[in-house]
């Protein structure tokens, strides 16, 4: 599909692309870099990559460029891309928030290169190269948030998502955000705050250690990557803050319900939720 295909930044999301491309057999060879030396040596004994770059000069050789770097360094490392890339060749960043990064490139494309921003809604907790699998993306949705026109490029991603097994849907950027900020960021920000909690509590208390399967299930993503997310909490404020006052409103109906002992009222409301996240599961 590709002659030469770039990776910037081979953490879990570069590195299970490179897994997933070579193993479809969708470039002739895979580049990669990462500004984290031990990274970029872990990626090449992984084979998560063919060759590893010194720099990005080396992707000038590259059709298909992905940038999966932490969302603050991504309009950087593209508008850095842009001075060394050929023409004709496609790039795409994954970063988890669109319409700022989007803002910051938008302007500077150069003629005969295609931006596609993008968001493939697959991940775990673990981050670095050696977190990175190859199935990672299979079933899973891949958005394209395009700046103007579906075009030949934005036809060309999707086929490429498509061949790694991704569920493909086109999004507008700003609404992107709007809608993550709840799906994604909330619950983030929610997981981080609880353990913070327990944390405080277990430091005057031992009692508070013996926590169950409900607690880890719902805390599992605070074990993910700072630097990622706060990035995205900085990059999608916003929307963020927006999320967290409508949670803490709807907390607060909750907290009411319990506190005047509405027991009929409280069952029904825990039933819905639970038909509806019945529903939501399939
Ligand atoms: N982790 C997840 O579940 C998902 C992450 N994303 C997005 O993918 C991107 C990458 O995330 P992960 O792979 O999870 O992070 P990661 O922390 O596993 O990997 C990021 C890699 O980028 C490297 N890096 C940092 N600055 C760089 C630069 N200037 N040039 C080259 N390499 C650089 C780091 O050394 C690291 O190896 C982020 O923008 C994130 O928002 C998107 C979907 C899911
Ligand atoms: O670990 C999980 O369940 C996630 O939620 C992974 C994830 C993290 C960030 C994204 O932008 C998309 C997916």
């Amino acid at each position: 599909m590709f002659n030469t295909i770039g990776i910037a930044g081979l953490g879990l999301i570069g590195g299970s692309f490179g897994l997933a491309i070579k193993h479809n057999k969708l470039s002739k060879v895979v580049i990669g870099f990462d500004t984290n030396e031990e990274n970029l040596n872990d990626a090449l004994k992984l084979e998560l990559i063919d060759i590893g770059a010194s720099s990005y000069k080396s992707f000038s050789i590259c059709d298909f460029v992905i940038v999966s770097v932490p969302p603050s360094q991504t309009a950087k490392v593209v508008l850095g891309l842009f001075e060394v890339l050929k023409e004709n060749t496609i790039i795409i960043d994954v970063a988890s928030v669109k319409g700022p990064i989007i803002a910051d490139i938008k302007n500077s494309i150069p003629k005969g290169i295609s931006y596609i921003p993008t968001h493939p809604i697959a991940g775990t907790e673990n981050f670095g190269p050696r977190s990175a699998f190859r199935q990672l993306f299979n079933d899973k949705y891949f958005i394209i948030t395009p700046i103007n026109n579906i075009t030949f490029a934005e036809k060309k991603v999707e086929e490429f998502a498509k061949k790694i097994k991704m569920k493909v849907k086109y999004m507008d950027a700003q609404r992107h955000d709007e809608v993550f900020a709840y799906v994604s960021h909330l619950p983030h920000v929610i997981a981080y705050n609880l353990v913070n909690l327990i944390w405080h509590k277990k430091e005057n208390d031992e009692a508070y250690s013996f926590v169950g399967g409900g607690f880890k299930d719902f805390t599992r993503i605070a074990k993910s990557n700072e630097k990622m997310w706060s990035d995205i909490f900085f990059l999608n404020k916003k929307n963020i803050l927006s999320a967290i006052d409508d949670y803490i409103e709807n907390l607060l109906v909750l907290k009411t319900i319990i506190e005047n002992n509405e027991e009929k009222k409280l069952l029904e409301t825990l039933k819905n939720i639970r038909l509806f996240k019945e529903h939501l599961d399939g």
